[in-house]
């Protein structure tokens, strides 16, 4: 099985399985500086990256969002002066997919390139 960080996502079908309490664990090891977030209850994969002005949040914002629309999987966005929130969830099963994991992954993928790293 490919890691995550080159795997691809599947298409979000409203019956997928939710991750399940044993594959949890498994999971976030893979993706160590994500916090699980509930809200709503709805369980979330957030990541807080920090930047040294707006333009190179904005710039990192922008790369995150190209690969969330290549894979047609998209994430919560919050940019801010010198930080971005990144929040991946999966919005038609109302919590986490493995999906999401991929895309944290991924996310640290296109931060390791951004310009501008705090
Ligand atoms: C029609 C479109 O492909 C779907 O709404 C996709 C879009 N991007 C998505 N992104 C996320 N995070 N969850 C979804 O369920 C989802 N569904």
């Amino acid at each position: 099985m490919s890691t995550l960080n080159q795997a691809h996502c599947e298409a979000c079908r409203a019956d997928a399985p939710q991750v399940s309490d044993e594959e949890l664990p498994i999971l976030i090891k893979q993706i160590p500086d994500w916090n699980i977030e509930v809200r709503d209850g709805v369980m979330q994969l957030e990541k807080v990256f920090l930047f040294k002005n707006f333009k190179h949040a904005l710039a990192f914002t922008n790369a995150v969002g190209e690969i969330s629309e290549a894979e047609g999987h998209h994430p919560g966005l919050l940019t801010e002066w010198g930080k971005v929130t990144v929040t991946w969830w999966s919005h038609s099963i109302k919590g986490l997919h493995r999906n999401d994991f991929i895309m944290a992954a991924r996310t640290d993928e296109v931060a390791k390139d951004a310009e501008g790293r705090k």
